[in-house]
């Protein structure tokens, strides 16, 4: 095990992050060498057909960026100074591998009488399959910022029109659904379910592509439900937060689950990213964007977009809703390590809905855990408030799994980690520190 990344000394020993170079045929090798490289071709290639003010200057520097992630280049430190704060993240992992390869090397020396290490060496490369994934990913978004922000402007989103995309797929899919949540009764649990399966229908997970494969649940299989303890707590909560994800579906049913929470008197902070990242993560301008998709939809998506603007203009006293955009959710930092102002709204709060599966990542820190850790115990024992993790399973660290549950995983073939078919709504309550 590994001592934690940019933590104290008093942090317990966490496993490895996963990396690219955990080996070929993996998921996380195949998502940096093949799907990320096409993710950002398939962004150059929308840009040049929809996008005609942005100069061609921008299309080819995103597929030199997506080339170089193919070749596993060496990852360049950034220079736009929005980008500042990120440098220090490549570098302490930069040094952290450094001192981990020459570990390795010395040991593989003296096992193999002289041999080179080849984990040891490949460590030592900084590039994009060797450092941490959490890190690698999270680096491509940010330079395809420093590649778009200075031609296109401060407010351009590169992914604008995946999001219409999705939106617009995810309207026949949401009118079916709107009235069943509409008319949900005292009992969440189903809510909760809803909001879980909106989490499939996720962009990156299709390279970009929209498809209407994933909008429906009939195929998914709920490996760890954890709706019985928590749709009473969710019930019971006078505030939320919420930790959005995507942007189509997933987005529009979670913002009528949240009308629902303020019908009911409960106040939600929506949290979401500052910054375009993961192709279709919401941003707080796509808030009213979804609001009027609502709003277009049905009668019933009418009145939930009446709720939610009637409580993002509420008083005190009243159910209020808020939107927050925060660094801590475009940055590689790992939940153990969230900064103090995010940690102290999660602790004023009665419950943190973390939804999907980048932000299942960050709470795990994206680790090689075993599958059966305990959640509370030993992966999150510092979430400052009761964490509901609603997650479609796309990527492979994953904890907090009984035997049976992990059993029932591996039955369904290889691939049930990664391929979106299995869901956990996983209740992650650790003793609060008051
Ligand atoms: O957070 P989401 O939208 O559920 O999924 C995002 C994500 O699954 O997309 C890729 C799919 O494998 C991963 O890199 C990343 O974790």
């Amino acid at each position: 095990m590994a001592a934690a990344g940019s933590g104290e000394g008093a942090q317990p020993l966490r496993p490895p992050q996963l990396r690219g170079i955990d080996g070929k045929g993996t998921f996380t090798h195949t998502s940096l060498a093949v799907r990320l490289p096409s993710i950002v071709k398939e962004l150059a290639e929308r840009l040049r057909l929809n996008a005609p003010g942005v100069p061609s200057g921008v299309i080819d520097e995103l597929r030199r960026l997506a080339d170089r992630i193919a070749a596993d280049e060496p990852l360049a430190e950034l220079k736009a100074p929005f980008n500042s704060d990120y440098n220090q993240h490549l570098r302490s992992a930069v040094a952290a591998d450094a001192a981990a390869a020459a570990t390795e090397e010395a040991t593989a020396a003296a096992v193999l009488g002289g041999t080179k290490g080849e984990h040891g060496s490949a460590l030592a490369r900084g590039s994009w399959l060797s450092l941490p994934w959490w890190l690698t990913e999270h680096w491509a978004y940010r330079c395809i910022l420093e590649i778009v922000r200075p031609r296109c402007g401060d407010d351009f989103d590169p992914f604008q029109w995946h999001k219409k995309e999705a939106t617009d797929h995810a309207l026949g899919a949401l009118r079916a659904d709107l009235p069943t949540i509409a008319a949900s009764g005292k009992d969440l649990a189903p809510l909760i379910v809803r909001s879980l399966w909106g989490n499939r229908a996720d962009l990156s997970l299709t390279a970009g592509v929209v498809t209407a494969e994933h909008h429906s649940a009939t195929d998914a299989v709920l490996l760890h439900d954890d709706c019985a303890a928590a749709a009473p707590l969710l019930a019971s909560a006078r505030s939320v937060v919420w930790v959005l994800d995507n942007c189509g579906l997933e987005l529009l049913v979670d913002l009528a689950v949240v009308a629902r929470l303020l019908a009911r008197g409960t106040s939600v902070a929506l949290h979401c990213k500052p910054d375009p990242v993961f192709v279709s993560d919401v941003m707080p301008k796509d808030i009213p964007l979804a609001i009027e998709a609502l709003r277009g939809c049905c009668k019933e998506g009418a009145a939930a977009a009446a709720t939610l603007e009637s409580a993002m203009a509420a008083g005190p006293g009243a159910a209020q809703l808020s939107v927050l955009a925060h660094d801590y959710y475009v940055s590689p930092a790992e939940g153990i390590d969230m900064p103090s102002d995010v940690r102290a709204l999660y602790a004023a709060s009665d419950m943190v809905v973390v939804k999907g599966d980048a932000n299942y990542r960050r709470v795990t820190g994206d680790r090689h855990w075993s599958a059966l850790a305990s959640m509370a115990g030993q992966v999150a024992p510092w979430a400052p408030a009761p964490l509901l993790l609603l997650r479609t399973l796309k990527s492979g660290t994953l904890a907090g799994l009984t035997e049976a549950e992990l059993s029932a995983g591996e039955a369904l073939g290889p691939d049930w980690r990664v391929s979106g078919k299995c869901g956990v709504i996983q209740l992650v309550a650790a003793p609060r520190s008051e």
